[in-house]
């Protein structure tokens, strides 16, 4: 058995089949890990979530931004911006049961393996002010929201940069979105943890004051798989933790890449040309 884990499809379909090729993925036999971002941007994004979701327990999934967006968009809050590619999921005929599907994935995946083997998987990443068991325990508080009646609430009010900062008195929908967008929207932040929402580039485009979520140091060591932050372009120079960037922007022209998370292995497809 191998397990691969791979970075935002965003609905580049054509290269996840051809990676899945290149790998001879077999899914009674190897396992899959996907980083969230699923959907959007790309052209094939309900075939993405057709695929994922036929892989059944093959494959382990979190949460990305542009996935709850389309939950935001599906179950009320959210309104479709004209760079989406999502009208193909809520047109579907299967629409609900690949909505019903998306919404009870998690946020985080943790192996569960002692330290120093643990693996863990977010979209973004994880702030360096959470433990390992807190930030799963942060991450139950959603899964449960998001698999229970306020699910609808939560989609109305879950947009926004607000609050910035991490803080452990947070209650309500402030405490929930404070949660959502470390895990799925955070890149650069400050020392006491206050994320910045609007460098999204290359490393160079940090603001003053910010560094990389996964250059503070942590107590603990874990390997942390991300995808998300495709300027990085799969590398993550001056780690302080054993962080794998895994968005290689396919969809931004670049490649999908799947990490053998055993040997460390990276096999690549390149972008396909768009019509
Ligand atoms: N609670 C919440 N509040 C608000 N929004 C919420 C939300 N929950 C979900 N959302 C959704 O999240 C979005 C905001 O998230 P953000 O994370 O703020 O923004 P994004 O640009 O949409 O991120 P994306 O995930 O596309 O990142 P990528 O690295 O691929 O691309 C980013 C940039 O990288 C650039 N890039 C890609 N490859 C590059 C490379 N090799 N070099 C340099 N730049 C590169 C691209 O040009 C692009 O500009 C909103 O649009 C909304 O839909």
């Amino acid at each position: 058995m191998t397990t691969y884990a791979l970075g935002d499809l965003q609905g580049c379909h054509a290269e996840f089949v051809a990676l899945l090729e290149r790998l001879a993925f077999d899914p009674r036999r190897d396992r899959l890990w996907l980083a969230g971002d699923l959907v959007n941007r790309g052209p094939g994004s309900l075939a993405c979530l057709r695929e994922v979701k036929a892989l059944g327990d093959a494959a382990r999934v979190v949460l990305g931004n542009h996935d709850l967006h389309l939950l935001g968009v599906a179950r009320g809050g959210g309104s479709l911006k004209r760079s989406d590619t999502l009208a193909a999921i809520l047109d579907a005929p299967d629409r609900e049961a690949l909505l019903d599907w998306l919404q009870h994935q998690p946020l985080l995946v943790d192996d569960g393996s002692a330290s120093p083997a643990r693996t863990l998987m977010v979209h973004a990443g994880l702030l360096p002010q959470w433990s390992l068991d807190g930030a799963r325990a942060l991450a139950g508080e959603v899964e449960s929201c998001l698999a229970g009646e306020q699910a609808g609430a939560f989609f109305e009010r879950m947009y926004g940069n607000s609050p910035a900062r991490w803080d452990d008195t947070l209650e309500g929908i402030e405490r929930l979105r404070a949660i959502v967008n470390v895990f799925t929207r955070m890149r650069f932040i400050a020392a006491d943890g206050t994320l910045d929402f609007a460098a999204k580039e290359g490393l160079d485009s940090a603001p003053q004051g910010f560094e990389p979520w996964f250059r503070y140091p942590r107590e603990d060591d874990p390997r942390v798989l991300f995808g998300h932050w495709a300027a990085l372009e799969g590398h993550t120079p001056g780690a302080a933790l054993r962080a794998e960037a895994l968005d290689t922007g396919c969809v931004w022209g670049n490649s999908l890449t799947a990490l053998d998370l055993d040997s460390g292995r990276r096999i690549s497809e390149p972008c396909r040309p768009r019509e």
